[in-house]
């Protein structure tokens, strides 16, 4: 089941350019042409999903490009579907600016074939002098090894920059227009819950809907959710969340008929928060017209803490269950729901999820523990990818339970799936290894359930995080990394210290013994909040991509140099990739800010 957003998803489009000289060079090409396209067509439909399931859709210029009026027509047809990533193919020369994709608001790339009979990277080459002078970034396609002229396939490194780039301008465009829900506000002063909405509408294009908490007590109180639906979640919440030990001291325990309430407002939140994100035609029927619309949020954040929490049973069931790709509905896309209302976070976990289709961890980034202090503390060593050292990222509330590491990839290792590839098994295995232990009073007065577990399986993942720097805008950081399994002996050592009712996922980042990634410890030191947002897959250079659309620097990431692709002009900023990243971003500014 996917979630209900309005507004129509965004489509490819495909643009084979010709060399527009009649009697000869055109009719030689524009089978080969055209043939180009439809294969770049297929390779993106066969291989590119949305997060919602639907298969991406590519739409082909009716005919070659071979000068202004075909790019003209090319452009209006376009625009009547919806186009917003464009990629303009070419087994030969054509006429640089004069064929080229001349639209501000396409997200552009260029395939030139590398062939020699007909010279594509030469077209490839005066389009992108084309674009510089513009001040209008594309990428660049150019495969490594020459190709002959009749030759329909694609190779796997062009393959693999045509995937990367299609995800990235299709990330783009699907967060254009959507909304960002904050529930609350500032969360015990996290900057990332003092919601910015410039950055939202510059960087991203997105709204941002600001709700107070109290209208969650008023859709509570009013009974303004589909109460047949409660009846349905509650009763299987009570089949499928097995409750865990209470570590309150005594006097802070609650008794059966607080425990049982507490649940109910749980379940009831959940609904609710859904309903506020995407609306329910429900309501309508029940009267509600105005709340059955939603505010059309692809991500969200509930602040909980501190006036809700100290008040009220807190959100972590609620998010967890809604960053899960399972509900009592049965298996359907994870929410992006940002615990402490740290939208900063939210944002971060909207780039791994359109990215990955997968469902996303939301963590605090709480202790680098030294192989020393592990064995100080345990008596054991740390081995295998964990042995230079871990990160224990644990936080109460949104972690996904699909993070317990119980699904399972193609080669049968622990994954994280998008949600329909995940079996019926597999999402009960998720809820088996999960449970919810009553919340930790000192912290949280009003109570509620935190999501126990532990990531039980070694899997690849990319831990990634915007911030705000004043003076420099949006910087986002990534480390791509492991989740590591740890002896439960010393797992329970370690995790008993902290706040062990909830969810831990010890990470091993991939260290390069240079900068920030020196190792370990200076990945932790140069984390630049308290959280971070974990996807499943090493995505770093698909990150890369996106965040040079976006115009957000990078100002940490471990991904081999060789995989880093940005807009080709960036290179006219500089030799070394970050500085020109930083001065490609400055001149060109956020997409949809103030020119
Ligand atoms: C209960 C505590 O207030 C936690 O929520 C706190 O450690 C955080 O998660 C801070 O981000
Ligand atoms: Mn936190």
């Amino acid at each position: 089941m996917a979630n209900r957003l309005i507004g129509r998803l965004p489509k490819v489009g495909i643009r084979p350019v010709i060399d527009g000289r009649e009697r000869g060079v055109r009719e030689s090409l524009e089978s080969q042409c055209m043939e180009m396209a439809k294969n770049a067509a297929k390779l993106i439909e066969e291989n590119l999903r949305f997060p919602s399931g639907e298969k991406v859709e590519c739409v082909i210029a009716d005919t070659n490009i071979g000068g202004v009026a075909e790019a003209a027509l090319c452009a209006d047809k376009f625009e009547r579907e919806g186009v917003t990533v464009s990629l303009t193919v070419t087994p030969a020369w054509c006429y640089g600016t004069e064929v080229m994709d001349a639209d501000p608001n396409t997200v552009k790339a260029i395939w030139g074939f590398n062939g020699t009979e007909r010279p594509g990277a030469v077209y490839l080459a005066a389009a992108l002098a084309g674009y510089a002078q513009k001040g209008l970034p594309a990428f660049s396609i150019y495969g490594r090894e020459v190709q002959d002229t009749g030759d329909t396939e694609i190779h796997d490194d062009v393959k693999e920059k045509i995937l990367r780039f299609v995800k990235a301008g299709l990330a783009v465009a699907q967060m254009k227009g959507k909304s960002y829900l904050s529930l609350g506000y500032s969360s015990m002063g996290i900057v990332g819950s003092m919601v910015d909405q410039n950055f939202f509408h510059d960087y991203l294009g997105m709204r941002t809907e600001f709700v107070d908490q109290t209208e969650v007590t008023r859709r509570i109180e009013e009974e303004i959710y589909d109460k047949e639906e409660y009846e349905k979640a509650l009763q299987w919440t009570y089949e499928n969340c097995k409750e865990g030990k209470d570590y309150n001291i005594e006097a802070l325990k609650g008794d059966k008929k607080r425990k049982e309430w507490e649940w109910e407002i749980v379940v009831k939140m959940t609904l609710i928060i859904r309903d506020l994100m995407i609306g329910n035609p429900k309501l309508k029927e029940m009267g509600h017209g105005e709340e059955a619309f939603g505010r059309n949020a692809i991500a969200a954040g509930f602040q909980g803490q501190r006036q809700w929490t100290d008040h009220m049973p807190n959100g972590d069931f609620p998010e967890a269950i809604l960053n899960s790709s399972f509900d009592w509905n049965g298996i359907r896309q994870a929410f992006m729901v940002a615990t402490e209302n740290d939208s900063l976070n939210g944002v971060s976990m909207l780039f791994g999820h359109l990215l990955t289709n997968t469902a996303q961890i939301f963590s605090d980034v709480r202790t680098y523990w030294s192989p020393e202090s592990v064995k100080r503390v345990t008596g054991k060593e740390l081995t295998g990818k964990a042995k230079d050292g871990i990160i224990h990222l644990i936080n109460s509330g949104s972690t996904t339970l699909d993070a317990t590491a119980q699904q399972r990839n193609e080669a049968g290792a622990p994954a994280m799936k998008p949600f329909w590839e995940i079996t019926e098994q597999e999402a009960k295995k998720c809820l088996d290894a999960t449970l919810w232990p009553q919340a930790v009073k000192e912290y949280f007065r009003g109570g509620g359930y935190s999501s126990q577990f532990k990531t039980d399986g070694e899997m690849p993942v990319t831990m990634c995080r915007i911030n705000l720097v004043k003076g420099v805008g949006p910087v986002l950081q990534i480390a791509e990394g492991w989740t590591v399994v740890l002896d439960d002996d010393v797992h329970k050592t370690l995790d008993d210290r902290t706040n062990p009712t909830w969810p831990t996922t010890w990470f091993a980042p991939i260290t390069t013994g240079k900068g920030a990634f020196k190792d370990v410890y200076t990945v932790m030191a140069n984390w630049g909040a308290n959280h971070g947002a974990i996807s499943y897959g090493h995505i770093g250079a698909d990150l890369i991509s996106l965040a040079s659309m976006l115009r957000i620097p990078v100002n940490m990431h471990n991904v081999a140099e060789s995989d880093v692709f940005r807009p080709a002009l960036w290179s006219s900023f500089g030799t070394d990739k970050e500085g020109q990243d930083y001065r490609a971003c400055q001149a060109y500014g956020p997409l949809y800010g103030i020119k």
